[in-house]
């Protein structure tokens, strides 16, 4: 435990340590080493050494203040998680509904927002004097190169994810992207050796009936010209996003790892969505995209050209928000539970169509509804019950890190 508190406290979480005296014990490689850490055989999951160590000051005294920047921290990623979601898909229901249809507009709106990162990066040093860690410091080159790797793969997603959704009827690539989280669950056993407990497997297998639901009561017109062909394509596109993401989640865990404060993976971030857009500006320069989204703008848009700019940046900056707060879900708890949450979400986005385009709420959608909730809730319900049990079991034995430990020993919801 000295050792891994050592190896991955954030200096920059409790104010009152020492950044120096964490540099000498730096190990960048050695949280990837967490899986043969007796706490994980005891069940501890490897994130949970790393929030164990955010409770734990770097002289490994109990440092109370630690938690205190914890649940903050995880309420306000949930709820950028929870506008960037349900803003982004009705924004983009906004952009179809208005004759917009440009699959490079829907792939580049998803990473272009990066400089909004510059932000959470910058303002917790420069403005709030939150930490006394300077925004990249110990950004090795192996950690760019990684990030950059996986913005890649984030990119191609995104572009697959554009392409299967312009093919397919929307019920055909919900339906197909249903398989995600299951995937998500499966990707995370074997890269970051997720556990699969009663309480994770239950919630994946609802959000997967209720998903499948909202894809069996959602729109079957097929979109105009959809020949054999492009159908194909759209399948085995959505396929594939479906299957990249479940991979993008666990990969970044397992990245994580070597990171020890939230500015870091913001900063990671940048850079991921830096190398997803570049991605995206040359396919587009490439393939002509650039003069589409100008002609769609001045001549398609049935808004006119500059409701269509509005709603193309706020698209830009909601997207920013959905993938900061599942990065940041994903460095707080666990891949699966950022892939949960991130699903559940999608529950919500249906009542936001019913809310805000008056789009009809049967009975099919009111099941799946109910599904949603159940899984999400009961999720929760599980962590909270262990986190209980544990705190009960906890309370003759160690005096430290009591809050954030109980939270983290749940961070895979085990029941
Ligand atoms: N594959 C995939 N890509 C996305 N991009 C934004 N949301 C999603 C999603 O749910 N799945």
């Amino acid at each position: 435990m000295d050792t891994l508190v050592h190896q991955i406290s954030p200096p920059n979480f409790p104010k009152n340590q020492n950044p120096q005296h964490h540099h000498n014990h730096h190990h960048p490689s050695s949280p990837l080493d967490q899986q043969q850490h007796p706490q994980d055989q005891a069940g501890i999951g490897s994130v949970s050494s790393l929030l164990l160590a955010m409770n734990t000051n770097i002289n490994n005294k109990p440092n109370n203040n630690n938690d205190k920047r914890y649940v903050p921290l995880l309420v306000v990623n949930y709820l950028c998680l929870f506008v960037g979601s349900v803003s982004s898909s009705l924004l983009s229901k906004y952009y179809f509904n208005h004759k917009g249809s440009s699959r490079w507009v829907s792939t580049w709106v998803q990473c272009a927002g990066f400089p909004l990162l510059l932000i959470p990066i910058f303002v917790p040093y420069h403005l709030l004097k939150f930490t006394e860690r300077k925004p990249f410091t110990r950004f090795t080159p192996k950690i760019t190169i990684i990030s950059i790797f996986i913005g890649f793969l984030l990119g191609i997603n995104n572009l697959l994810f554009s392409w299967g959704n312009s093919y397919l009827p929307v019920s055909t690539s919900s339906l197909l992207l249903s398989s995600q989280l299951a995937f998500n669950l499966i990707l995370s056993v074997i890269i970051v050796k997720q556990r699969i407990t009663f309480s994770n497997l239950n919630c994946v297998i609802l959000l997967t009936l209720s998903s499948v639901l909202i894809a069996l009561g959602s729109n079957n017109d097929k979109p105009q010209g959809l020949t054999r062909s492009k159908y194909f394509i759209g399948f085995f596109s959505t396929i594939g996003a479906g299957l990249l993401f479940a991979l993008y989640l666990p990969l970044m865990e397992k990245l994580f790892r070597r990171v020890y404060c939230f500015e870091m993976v913001m900063e990671m971030q940048l850079v991921m969505e830096i190398a997803a857009t570049v991605l995206a500006t040359i396919g587009m320069a490439l393939d002509g995209g650039f003069s589409e989204i100008r002609n769609e703008s001045k001549k398609v848009f049935d808004k006119g050209e500059k409701v269509y700019w509005v709603t193309v940046f706020s698209n830009v900056v909601t997207w920013q928000l959905c993938f900061m707060g599942t990065a940041g879900m994903v460095f707080l708890t666990s891949s699966i539970t950022g892939g949960i949450c991130m699903t559940a979400l999608m529950g919500m986005n249906v009542l936001g169509g019913v809310l805000v385009y008056g789009d009809e709420f049967g009975g099919v959608k009111a099941v799946s509804t109910v599904l949603c909730v159940w899984g999400f809730c009961s999720y929760v319900y599980g962590m909270y019950i262990k986190m209980r049990d544990d705190k009960r079991n906890n309370s003759s034995g160690a005096t430290t890190a009591t809050t954030t430990m109980e939270m983290v020993n749940n961070n895979d919801g085990g029941v």
